[in-house]
């Protein structure tokens, strides 16, 4: 069976020295590895003792990209309430529901815009239609 990582240990790996990442409900030392990557080590160092899944789904890394995971796999994350794997991180409901709004205010404006413009044509129609 494979070995199980809590988050304590997770937590311990959180530096160059040691460093763990939990990808997809699994854990990974990439203390080595980190000096190679591609997309530098800031970026991996930016998800420790976190859930690095989309982090690491939103570059869409490559296949030959997850076939280095295999060598580095330490085991199998154990959950936890204190790190949600789905990520607690996943940026805040309320921020997005003001982007949401900005949004809809946008498009609004949107619909606003062209019923004016079709408004002074039909008005400018009539009264030109007067004087002719
Ligand atoms: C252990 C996990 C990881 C491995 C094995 C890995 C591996 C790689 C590899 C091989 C590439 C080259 C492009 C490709 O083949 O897709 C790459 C690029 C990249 N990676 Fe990772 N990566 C890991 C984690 C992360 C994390 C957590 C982030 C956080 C955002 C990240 C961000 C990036 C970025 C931004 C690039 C693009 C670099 C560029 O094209 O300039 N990677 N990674």
């Amino acid at each position: 069976m494979a070995k199980l990582v809590t988050y304590a240990e997770l937590k311990e790996h959180s530096n160059k020295t040691s460093l763990y990442i939990l990808l997809h409900e699994k854990v990974y030392d990439v203390t080595k590895f980190i000096d190679e990557h591609p997309g530098g080590d800031e970026v991996i160092l930016a998800e420790a003792a976190r859930d690095a899944t989309e982090a690491f789904e939103d570059v869409g890394h490559s296949d030959e990209a997850r076939a280095l995971l295999k060598d580095l796999l330490v085991g199998d994350f154990e959950k936890t309430d204190e790190l949600k794997t789905k990520g607690p991180y996943s940026s805040s409901s309320s921020n997005s529901n003001a982007v949401n709004a900005a949004v809809e205010q946008g498009s609004n404006l949107m619909y606003f815009v062209p019923l004016a413009v079709l408004g002074a044509y039909f008005a400018w129609r009539y009264y030109s239609s007067g004087s002719i």
